[in-house]
């Protein structure tokens, strides 16, 4: 960016030994001593010049790692903001210095530009949403949906706790995974509307699905018959290859159950909260803080709670758990605690049962590939998805599907 470059001729022309400033010219040349010698004589880690650049903005556009570290352990501000509005980490980002995002990231460092950014498009005019006498849909673990009309439109509003929203680096995060989120378009994902701007609260709307989710449904109508149960499979599997198939890179789900699959009024189903697992509801003095383990415990793949590294097989373990379910009507275990069931799926190499009589073979086959132990042994979801499609085929021609005694259909 032109306006760095006459930064630092400006500095270089003013700098002598004796002057505060030689703090913003070593650190823009990556002199670590020359900063080390400036800090000990007293200069304030937090001077600025008349741009209100600070020895950790220069260090960080520049790509100077050492005295990026340096400022910090020394008092630096992590998000002092230039006359331009922008921190450290903005300065890092635009120059691509990775490695020095993570550190500021890691002290507490925000981007308001990229937020700015990610934020315009999507901000929804608190006005433009009556949410009085709003009735409430259902809580979650990050807060409530309530059913709201905006632009004359049923639509959901999700808010998110205030101990959960305050809490910056979390609030980032979020705001993160919904422009994410927004740039998504699919019949089997649930469809981002905006951010409730000027909202009391971090309050977000996505379309409305009538008929609840898929939890709802099973507690309601108990196992499927499996024409049924393969047709919302193939809706989930669907919206899942088309977020594994995300460009550039592939999105995680992370937290695959049937309480974020969601049904409309022609009863398809569409996923949805993806990512947002990644902020665990555990809560230490700080308040909400993030963890490598994510998402629910009884449809967790075993190398998640292991807290291996992990990549978006797991997202077709927990999908074979959810197809397990509607076949039967509900997790298997119910009893045991979430947590105790998932240290048996890791240590134990459990699986739920298959019986014969509930399961045509297909299905088992595809389960057991989808719940295999190796994660590179699980199918992906276009191939779940060519799968599915012969077995519905198979059904509706009336095929008989293997051994599940009360499914064959003839
Ligand atoms: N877009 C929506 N349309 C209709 N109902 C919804 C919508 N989103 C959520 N709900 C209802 O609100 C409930 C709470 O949703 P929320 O996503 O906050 O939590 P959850 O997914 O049930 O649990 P968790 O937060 O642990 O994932 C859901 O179970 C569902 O019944």
């Amino acid at each position: 960016m032109e306006y760095h470059k006459s930064q630092l001729l400006k500095q270089t022309r003013r700098i002598d030994s004796e002057s505060p400033y030689r703090l913003l010219h070593c650190s823009s040349k990556g002199d670590k001593k020359g900063v080390v010698q400036e800090l000990e004589k007293g200069v304030e880690p937090t001077l600025a010049d008349y741009d209100k650049r600070t020895a950790l903005h220069l260090a960080s556009c520049e790509g100077y790692i050492e005295v990026v570290v340096l400022l910090l352990e020394r008092g630096a501000d992590v998000n002092s903001t230039d006359r331009w509005g922008r921190t450290p980490l903005s300065d890092a980002r635009s120059f691509g210095h990775a490695d020095i995002c993570k550190i500021l990231e890691k002290h507490g460092g925000i981007d308001p530009v990229a937020l700015d950014s990610q934020m315009r498009g999507y901000e929804i005019e608190y006005t433009e949403v009556d949410m009085t006498e709003a009735p409430l849909l259902g809580e979650g673990a990050y807060g409530e949906v309530y059913l709201v009309k905006w632009r004359g439109t049923e639509v959901a509003a999700k808010t998110i706790r205030s101990s959960i929203a305050s809490n910056e680096t979390v609030k980032k995060t979020f705001l993160k995974e919904l422009a994410l989120w927004q740039k998504l378009r699919h019949p089997n994902i649930v469809q981002f509307l905006g951010v409730v701007k000027h909202s009391d609260r971090l309050t977000f709307l996505t379309e409305y699905l009538q008929n609840g989710s898929l939890y709802d449904i099973l507690r309601k109508k108990g196992r499927l018959d499996p024409p049924t149960a393969v047709a919302y499979a193939l809706d989930i599997a669907r919206g899942m290859n088309y977020l594994h198939q995300h460009k550039p890179h592939p999105i995680i789900h992370r937290d695959l159950t049937p309480r974020n699959i969601l049904q409309n009024e022609a009863r398809h189903l569409k996923v949805t909260d993806f990512g947002l697992s990644k902020i665990v509801q555990e809560k230490n003095a700080l308040g909400y803080k993030m963890t490598g383990e994510t998402g629910s415990y009884r449809y967790m793949a075993p190398e998640v709670y292991r807290r291996e590294t992990y990549g978006i097989s797991v997202d077709v373990f927990s999908f074979a758990l959810v197809v397990h379910e509607m076949f039967q009507g509900g997790p298997s275990s119910r009893e045991e605690a979430p947590e105790e069931v998932a240290d048996k799926r890791a240590y134990e190499d459990l699986r739920p049962p298959l019986s014969s009589f509930v399961y045509p073979e297909p299905i088992r086959r595809l389960l057991r590939d989808c719940w295999h132990k190796n994660p590179d042994c699980r199918p992906t979801f276009e191939e779940i998805i060519l799968q599915l499609e012969i077995i519905q085929e198979n059904m509706q021609g009336g095929k008989p599907l293997g051994s599940c005694y009360e499914c064959v259909i003839l």
